[in-house]
């Protein structure tokens, strides 16, 4: 199906069955001199129409640019392709705050489908007291794990853009969030300290996907899982995609899994746990089995956020049988922890 587009001004259209709305944001975030009543609040609207059904939206006009975004793809193709053993040396097992390497088939999420995906996490560099480095963090807070820069295999440096654009996301990310106040009549700044405070978890994840040469098609529904059927744990993930596609959304009205067409230039936003409603129904090994291994302390939290109003929908991504790689790149907002 389709994405339908809309736009500050655009009328609202019905929705078909189902749909994931395309929403520019330029109006909200580059005015002239400062943004337009009227478009912030058409913003807003469109926003809570795609957080209540089906909890998922793209963003448009978002202001992160194409070169960023091209330096960003560069980087994490050469990161993937070094030698397994310098990858698996940057493991997320080594890091007390889960950053780092992850291979393929580290992560099930449904049983007997492990991820065919690779991936590389990466949070806010935080340094503590004491000899370890570790005194007065956190949970999730510390430093990341980063490869040799002196190899001379990514221009620019392989940190450097991705704290470029971990920053960039960032911000962008308390701009979602304060029109997702707004949708929820709330003060704008309302979640600022929440998703954008010293102590917010906020993680980033590159990954890469290998192709693979079977369809799965067939009476049972085996298709080879990129990543399985989850739900994010955060409060709001915003990806990005390259053109390969895989990426599919599972509508519960119909409970019929979608595509989500690579658009050039969005980014995916969908709810997580910690705004939206519980959907932990359709995989009996519930995926909701902490993607980042968070204990759920806040559960309360997210009820007082949007009264259960907004929706946290499962998702997956299938392996490519383009014969090509599939890239894409997951940030997600935790907000506090406690
Ligand atoms: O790569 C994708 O399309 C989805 C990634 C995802 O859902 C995640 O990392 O939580
Ligand atoms: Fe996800």
């Amino acid at each position: 199906m389709p994405p339908i587009r809309q736009t500050a001004t655009a009328e609202t259209t019905p929705l078909p069955l189902f749909a994931i709305p395309i929403i520019d944001i330029a109006a909200y975030l580059s005015p002239s001199p400062s943004p337009s009543p009227t478009a912030t609040a058409s913003l807003a609207s469109s926003i809570r129409a795609a957080a209540t059904s089906p909890g998922f939206f793209q963003i448009t006009g978002h202001g992160i640019s194409p070169a960023l975004r091209d330096r960003l793809f560069g980087a994490l193709k050469a990161f993937f392709a070094l030698p397994q053993a310098a990858k698996a040396a940057l493991h997320r097992d080594n890091s007390p705050c889960l950053r780092g390497y992850e291979a393929v088939g580290d992560q099930v999420l449904e049983e007997g489908l492990p991820d065919r995906k690779e991936g590389f996490m990466i949070g806010q560099e935080l340094v503590g007291t004491g000899e370890d480095g570790l005194g007065g963090l956190r949970f999730g807070q510390g430093a990341n794990q980063w490869p040799g820069e002196d190899e001379g295999w990514c221009p620019g440096g392989f940190k450097a853009v991705m704290m470029e654009y971990f920053e960039a996301v960032r911000l962008l990310s308390r701009s979602v969030f304060r029109l997702v106040a707004l949708s929820l009549e709330l003060e704008e700044g309302f979640f600022d300290r929440f998703v954008y405070g010293r102590d917010a978890i906020t993680m980033c994840r590159v990954l890469r996907y290998p192709p693979s040469n079977t369809t799965g098609r067939g009476p049972t529904d085996t298709k080879p899982r990129g990543i399985g059927a989850h739900t994010d744990f955060g409060a709001l993930t915003l990806l990005l995609q390259d053109d390969v596609g895989g990426l599919e959304v599972f509508y519960r009205p119909s409970e019929t899994w979608h595509a989500i067409q690579p658009v050039p230039d969005a980014f995916v936003v969908n709810i997580g746990d910690m705004m939206g409603e519980f959907h932990c129904y359709l995989v009996p090994a519930c995926p909701n089995r902490q993607q980042h291994q968070v204990p759920f302390a806040h559960k309360a939290e997210k009820e007082r956020w949007t009264n259960d109003k907004y929706t946290s929908t499962l998702h997956r991504a299938l392996s490519p049988v383009s014969g090509k790689d599939r890239y894409s790149v997951a940030f997600f907002n935790e907000g506090l922890l406690d």
